[in-house]
């Protein structure tokens, strides 16, 4: 243990601020507390002190916080200085933090620490910086969930049913003569299939935690004057985009980042579709073309007047989800609707009255996986979606072979991948590599 090194950082933002505070945590934490606050303060316990540099001079008065191992946000020795928030006075604590033993954490590293000493599983740590992070209260209230650990019991219980469906095979495995009730044995085909339902339950959980962290992008896109412009300023109550009646008034890609109900989208707004002479245009139109290729959802949008411009309709990238908005009903008196069939969306709509603009905005949350509330929803990460992807393509395998009467050696092997892969996202499997890139995300002191 004596190797461990003790860490410090400033934990609050740079700048001016009422209170900053510098936190320390290692084995060197207490003596460090000794040296700039006099004494060791009682744990757990704000205790007001000066703060004191190496020559017994002032740096601040403030109060001091310590929490002995095991019993602190990391599992180590914590202390903390909160003293008054300006940049001076943390340097010099930090500084002096530094000369006493410690070196500058890195970014992510108590967290980090955390994680290493089982205080929190991956998941866990990552929402610490999804919550951080959140630009909406639905976020924050998600990312808590996680950071309470309601995705982590989720992957735990799949992981226990797999266990258990696991030991029955291996056992059976031992037991060759036996090998054919194992087999006929149905309940295993059942408990397999019941994991496989399980998974994807979680996997469309955890989809729809995904989306509301990390947004859906909307494409707008249309002829030119279709009412592209005014549509990106009416979702986002701006007026960001220039509208004029004159065609090809956009020529450059122009985002906006909107929030539905806490349902983060970025709304961007393209230059009208044509084939035209000028080149700033044409660039323009380039542009949109190779914005069209990043979008979740394009919002096609053509005058009610006129109709939809098939050559546009064919156009657009194939895979990628498109509602047709059939704008300015005003000019021809129809009322906003929504038609669905299975080939395609269409939201009749009048962006200048604003009737069939809640249409549009209820579908959006739709598509996000959010009109039935957002019980059981959790924030989770495309690395979540991936592992568990990957786990459940393992879990189907298993069936095939299970159906196949392939032997439980094939089956059990399946089921153990699967287990690996569902274990990397709540970090039990984990490499040095995946551990960098998630804790270098972090912002410093965290
Ligand atoms: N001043 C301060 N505020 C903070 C933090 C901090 O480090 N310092 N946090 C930092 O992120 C967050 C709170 N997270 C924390 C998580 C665990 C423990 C802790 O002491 N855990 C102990 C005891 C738990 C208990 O009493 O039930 C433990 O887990 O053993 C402290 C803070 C947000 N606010
Ligand atoms: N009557 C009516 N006019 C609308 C409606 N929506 C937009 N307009 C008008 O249509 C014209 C074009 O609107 P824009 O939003 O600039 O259209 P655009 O598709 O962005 O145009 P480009 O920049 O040329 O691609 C403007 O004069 C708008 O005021 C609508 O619902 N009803
Ligand atoms: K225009």
């Amino acid at each position: 243990m004596a190797d461990i090194e003790t860490i410090a950082a400033v934990a609050t933002p740079p700048g001016l601020g009422g209170v900053g505070i510098v936190r320390v945590s290692g084995p060197l934490a207490p003596e460090i507390a000794r040296a700039v606050t006099g004494a060791l303060p009682s744990p757990r316990t704000a205790t007001y002190r000066l703060f004191r540099d190496a020559e017994n001079g002032f740096i601040d008065e403030g109060i001091a916080l310590y929490f002995p191992c095991p019993g602190s946000f990391t599992g180590e020795d914590v202390l903390e200085l909160q003293g008054h928030g300006g940049p001076v006075v943390m340097d010099l604590l930090l500084e002096r933090c530094l000369a006493l033993g410690a070196r500058l954490a890195r970014p992510g590293e108590f967290t980090e620490r955390a994680f290493l000493n089982g205080k929190l599983d991956l998941v866990q740590a990552e929402a610490v910086a999804d919550l951080i992070e959140s630009s909406t209260a639905l976020g924050v209230r998600l990312a808590g969930r996680t950071l309470q650990g309601d995705f982590s019991r989720r992957i735990q219980s799949l992981v226990e049913e797999l266990v258990r469906l696991r030991v029955f095979i291996e056992a059976a495995l031992d037991f060759p003569e036996e090998e054919i009730d194992f087999l006929a044995d149905s309940s295993v085909a059942e408990d397999l299939d019941r994991a496989i339902v399980m998974t994807r339950q979680v996997l469309d959980e955890a989809h729809r935690g995904q989306v509301l962290r990390e947004g859906l992008v909307v494409v707008i896109a249309g002829a030119p004057n279709v009412g592209k412009s005014s549509l990106l300023n009416a979702l986002s109550d701006t007026d960001a985009a220039i509208v004029t009646p004159i065609p090809g008034t956009t020529r450059d890609v122009l985002r906006q980042d909107i929030q539905i109900d806490g349902l983060p989208i970025r709304v961007v707004d393209t230059a009208g579709l044509r084939e035209t002479e000028d080149p700033v245009e044409r660039e323009g139109v380039r542009r949109a073309r190779r914005q069209l290729d990043d979008a979740d959802l394009v919002l096609l949008v053509y005058d009610a007047q006129k109709g939809p411009d098939a050559s546009l309709t064919e156009a657009l990238p194939s895979g990628i989800p498109v509602v047709r908005i059939r704008n300015k009903i005003d000019l021809i008196d129809a009322s906003p609707r929504i038609e669905q069939s299975e080939s395609r969306t269409e939201i009749s709509l009048s962006v200048a009255t604003g009737q069939g603009l809640e249409l549009l905005r209820t579908h959006l949350k739709v598509r996000a996986g959010l009109d039935f509330g957002n019980e059981g929803v959790f924030i989770a990460r495309r690395r979540h979606l991936d592992a568990l992807n990957r786990g459940l393509q393992r879990l189907l395998e298993a069936q095939r072979h299970l159906a196949g009467r392939l032997g439980p050696e094939l089956v059990a092997e399946e089921l153990l991948l699967a287990q690996t892969a569902f274990g990397e996202i709540t970090g039990e499997v984990t490499s040095e590599d995946l551990l960098g890139r998630i804790f270098s995300s972090f912002c410093i002191g965290k």
